[in-house]
């Protein structure tokens, strides 16, 4: 992903790099100016003055191209966050449902948190990276021009220091790896300290185990591993300190010992060649953490799996379903759960076989973990079928996913409260026909409504379900899939959404899954599917559309 991104805005980090370049010229420049000047110390008959003005001249150029060419570099590294971010963001949403949940939203969420942050660090130190580089190289090409055979000394002594870098990066690279794991499960932690705050403080002694045997080696350990991972680049950052030094010594003696034609002049210029690269490679050599952690980052994010066929010109336009489809056609479809690396007991359902007609109103009934909510993701295309198909109007469901799954607006028990209330277009919804639903469904006291968008869903769980409601209903899809929506209801509300509520939408011509173990209120379906342990059986109708009405009448 960092080679991506970086691919992504070569044209301006080739522009900044050259500007980069050009000022580490300039500085070069300075230096051999200076140097030649010491030559000149002796000389009256030198043009001091022209080569002062030269001087003046070489400082000006070296702080214009720096300041542009820096100030280039940050533009690029900004842009380049924008887009990590904005790719994230793009992926994720062009994510199946499934993989998220396979990867778990601990980790996602440490991504976009943690992960983000380093790949900007590390990007972000990409105009230092390449103007350091450069200045480093091209001192090289100076103190080659200067003398080859003191160069090669040099060289030497420093592809043996890029051999042992190279060799710590790794080692570090490894202990970061280790560092991001535990990271996942801070933020795990960090998930349950939240979500779990009312178990918390309710019972004393699982909140002590939570921070003394949870969370407080969690980070202990977290503390550790950094610890040791910041101290292979401690080693490294001083190792570059120590072979500098190292390369000073080895131009002063070698052009004593083995060396001994080399003008004292060249020498000279190596030595302050040397002495001036200290600063570019020390910046260099601090940069390594931030690149590690950022490798690290990028192979993370590359291990989540995240959706690589990011279509989103698709997101200028809005997907409508067809309203008048005429048959859904479930053909031996089975779902499997499978969770890598992991060996403990598979659910899977199928494989089932169903016709759906338009207008039907389904009820999905069986105990506790029988498959009815799994079978609900398969047919709304949240899940993939493992096997079998899903045809809608003779259509493949797997062919268009998207253009599929706009056929349904779905309540699921643990379903999210969007702000924003979305109309069939996709826009944001007529104030006046949600007040009327708000009235309806006896919220219009507890929430209002302002160009589509609730001033609350800070509700009780009841309340919640029903502005959920609302917000389903509002999209005005042809099929409908509740998954226990009435469970925690009230009388009047359950009543409502089996009498009414079902009536009214199938005389829309909607087509309506109800997930329920409300035995009462059966009748209201017009047919009824029961799964055990992941299987599904047809049960045959039993009370004619009278005794429904009667029913009706007593709940
Ligand atoms: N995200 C998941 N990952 C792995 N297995 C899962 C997952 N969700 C459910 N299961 C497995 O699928 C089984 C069926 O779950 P499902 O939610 O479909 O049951 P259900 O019939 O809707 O139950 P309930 O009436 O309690 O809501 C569970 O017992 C569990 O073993």
């Amino acid at each position: 992903m960092l080679y991506r991104l970086v691919l992504l805005h070569k044209k301006l980090l080739i522009i900044a790099t050259l500007l980069s370049v050009v000022s580490a010229l300039f500085g070069i420049g300075i230096i051999s100016l200076v140097n030649s000047e010491i030559e000149h110390v002796s000389d009256s008959s030198s043009n001091v003055i022209e080569g002062l003005l030269f001087f003046f001249a070489a400082l000006t150029a070296f702080l214009t191209f720096s300041v542009i060419s820096q100030y280039m570099l940050t533009k690029l590294s900004v842009q380049i966050m924008v887009s990590i971010r904005e790719n994230m963001v793009q992926r994720i949403l062009s994510t199946s449902y499934e993989q998220i949940e396979k990867v778990g939203g601990h980790r996602i969420f440490a991504t976009l948190t943690k992960d983000i942050e380093a790949l900007t660090a590390t990007l972000s130190a990409v105009p230092h990276v390449a103007y350091n580089l450069s200045t480093v190289l091209l001192c090289f090409a100076y103190m080659g021009y200067q003398s080859w055979q003191l160069f090669l000394w040099v060289g030497g002594v420093l592809i043996f220091a890029m051999v042992v870098a190279q060799l710590l990066m790794n080692i570090g690279i490894g202990r970061f790896k280790a560092v991001r794991e535990l990271d996942d499960s801070l933020f795990k932690n960090f998930r349950a300290l939240i979500d779990g705050g009312k178990e918390l403080n309710i019972n004393f002694n699982r909140k002590r185990f939570f921070y003394k045997d949870v969370i407080t080696p969690n980070i202990e350990q977290i503390k550790k591993s950094t610890i040791s991972a910041h101290l292979i680049f401690i080693v490294l950052s001083n190792w570059t300190n120590l072979v500098l030094f190292l390369a000073l010594g080895s131009v002063v003696f070698a052009s004593q010992l083995f060396l001994a034609g080399i003008a004292t002049e060249v020498v000279v210029s190596f030595v302050l060649t040397l002495v001036y690269l200290i600063g570019p490679m020390t910046v260099l050599f601090n940069t390594f953490s931030v690149v590690a952690e950022g490798i690290v980052s990028s192979q993370k994010i590359e291990n989540l799996q995240l959706s690589e066929d990011v279509l989103f010109e698709r997101l200028d336009h809005t997907l409508t379903p067809s309203h008048d489809w005429q048959h859904l056609e479930i053909k031996s479809v089975a779902y499997e759960y499978i969770r890598d690396g992991s060996d403990e007991y598979k659910f899977s359902i199928g494989p089932i076989n169903l016709s759906v007609s338009r207008g039907e109103v389904i009820f999905l009934i069986g105990g506790n973990g029988c498959g009815k909510s799994t079978f609900a993701k398969v047919l709304c295309g949240l899940y993939t079928p493992t096997s079998g198909e899903i045809r809608l109007d003779g259509k493949l469901a797997t062919a268009d996913m998207d253009r599929y799954r706009c056929h349904f607006s779905t309540i699921f028990s643990d379903f999210y409260l969007f702000d924003q209330v979305i109309d069939a277009q996709g826009m944001l919804a007529d104030d006046h026909k949600i007040v009327e639903y708000l009235v309806k469904l006896k919220l219009d006291k507890k929430v209002t409504v302002n160009n589509g968008i609730l001033s609350t869903t800070e509700l009780s769980h009841g309340q919640r379900k029903r502005l959920g409601l609302l917000l389903s209903y509002m999209e005005d899809a042809p099929i409908y899939i509740f998954d226990e929506w009435a469970a925690d209801q009230d009388p009047y509300f359950r009543n409502f959404f089996y009498c009414e509520l079902l009536a009214q939408l199938k005389a829309l011509g909607k087509t309506v899954f109800v997930i329920s173990h409300d035995e009462h209120y059966f009748t209201f379906s017009d047919r009824i599917l029961k799964f055990d342990s992941g299987e599904m059986e047809e049960l045959p109708r039993k009370l004619p559309a009278k005794a429904a009405t009667d029913l009706a009448a007593l709940v």
